[in-house]
């Protein structure tokens, strides 16, 4: 298969899927490397690049046809909208494509999917396009802030009004303008399997660009990698891909070694294998989720990084377990969330997440921490986080949450490396802002339990 039509059919295909059926753009992007695994991996690297870019720039390249079509986007056939949004996505964002190659190759895919008719429509709306590109008319930064935000980083106006409620304009701008950038995969080095500096020269000989954490001298960032599973260093389990942001988790808990640990929303594992590394072979975790599906994503991992305490379980984290009444030296709260903080990684999250639907997950959190605090023994410790960046679902929860309960903030600073501490981190509580830290979206506050 070459780059040319074939490619641009699967990304037609991945579009379809996520824009107009509502699947998962990591599920379906992922499904379709595994299914064409013979592909170069150039070919790999294009049908990445133009899906999630398509994906990510999603209101931006409506914007741009709805002002060079006279059908409206909306109103277009949804085969015919996303062989558009494409076409226009390379044109805009794609130096690497010729112009000529975006709109030829659009219009011939068109054809191959029965619309003949419509090959005159797709070519001229694209060639004006490219002719007008540097004419395109967006909004007034001044007149209208949130569309011009919403335009130019492709973020729904919602999100944007509800992130001006908690952040000054500037910091929006910076946590948005970072949502687009090109990232690197960030790892936490297996520390039970292996040691940061051996895992770096291994990764640097499979030929993958290794950089040091800012934050973490565990914690390495990794780019060039064409699918994680072929890497050796992977399969053996000497790291698990994870945030740094979320490796603060286990990091503040002050973990001590045969310490009873519940993670009461646990899939894929992430701080729950982070944590039994810490342990080093010692004491119990309680990996809980709420499916069958779930629970064996942790055990997968679980099998690959070799962690002998940890025990993955379905449970239901709204469901009373009275066996775990007051057994946990800690318990982790690591609650569903509406995902904000992330969409820099998943770029349909803003499209998916709705105020209602993020209103909803407030209440499921309140109702999870309504159960979970009881499995903290007296002077244990609660921590709770979510991948967001939202005061609803983060510090006014914390405050609902000890306006209830007998649990007090405590301060994080004695874990966290000088660049992060600040006056809420004295509090015990810390919001990573993606462009202001250099990580992820993330909340996370300690709460010790009164004895
Ligand atoms: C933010 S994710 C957890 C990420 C995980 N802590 C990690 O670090 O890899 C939230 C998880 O909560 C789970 N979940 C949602 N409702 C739940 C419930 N009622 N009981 C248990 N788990 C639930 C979801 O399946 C999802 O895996």
């Amino acid at each position: 298969m070459t780059k040319a039509a074939p490619i641009r059919e699967l990304v037609l295909g991945i579009l379809i899927d996520v824009a107009e059926n509502n699947e998962y753009s990591h599920q379906v992007i992922n499904n379709t490397l595994k299914k064409y695994q013979y592909l170069e991996k150039q070919d790999r690297a294009f049908l990445t690049r133009l899906s999630e870019g398509t994906i990510e720039r999603l209101l931006h390249l409506d914007y741009v046809l709805d002002q060079f079509s006279k059908v409206k986007v909306g109103k277009m056939k949804p085969v015919i909208r996303n062989i558009l949004r494409m076409g226009v996505y390379q044109i805009l964002f794609m130096d690497s494509v010729p112009v000529s190659a975006a709109c030829n190759e659009a219009v011939k895919l068109a054809e191959k999917k029965g619309f003949y008719n419509l090959k005159g429509f797709v070519n001229g709306i694209l060639r004006n396009i490219s002719r007008n590109k540097d004419n395109i008319k967006y909004p007034d930064e001044t007149k209208e802030p949130v569309k011009y935000l919403s335009v130019l980083y492709s973020t729904p106006g919602w999100i944007i009004n509800n992130w001006l409620n908690d952040y000054d304009y500037e910091a929006v701008k910076k946590m948005l303008r970072d949502s687009m950038r090109e990232r690197e995969v960030s790892i936490r080095c297996n520390l039970t399997k292996t040691e940061p500096l051996k895992l770096k020269e291994i990764l640097l000989d499979n030929g993958i660009t290794v950089t040091d954490s800012p934050y973490l001298p565990y914690a390495y960032r990794i780019s060039g990698i064409n699918y994680m599973n072929d890497i050796p260093a992977f399969e053996q389990g000497f790291f698990q891909i994870q945030d740094e942001s979320s490796m603060f988790v286990a990091e503040v808990a002050g973990i001590e070694k045969g310490n009873t640990i519940i993670d009461v929303c646990a899939a894929p594992g992430g701080k729950s294998l982070h944590a039994a590394d810490k342990l080093q072979s010692t004491g119990i975790i309680m990996a809980r989720d709420l499916t069958e599906y779930k629970v064996s994503l942790i055990e997968d991992n679980i099998h690959r990084l070799a962690y002998s305490n940890v025990k993955a379980e379905i449970v239901d984290a709204l469901a009373y377990d009275k066996d775990s009444l007051e057994k946990a030296d800690i318990v982790f709260a690591d609650l569903p969330c509406s995902g904000l903080g992330v969409f820099g990684k998943k770029a349909d999250i803003k499209y998916k997440m709705t105020p209602e639907k993020q209103k909803d997950l407030v209440k499921l959190q309140r109702d999870i921490l309504d159960i979970v605090w009881q499995y903290v023994k007296k002077g244990g410790i609660l921590i709770y986080s979510t991948c967001t960046v939202n005061k609803d679902e983060n510090i006014n929860n914390v405050k609902w949450f000890m306006d209830k309960y007998n649990f007090s903030l405590e301060s994080i600073d004695e874990y966290l490396p000088e660049s992060l501490r600040c006056n809420t981190t004295k509090e015990g509580y810390l919001q990573f802002l993606p462009g202001i830290h250099d990580t992820d979206g993330f909340f996370l506050a300690k709460l010790r339990k009164d004895k």
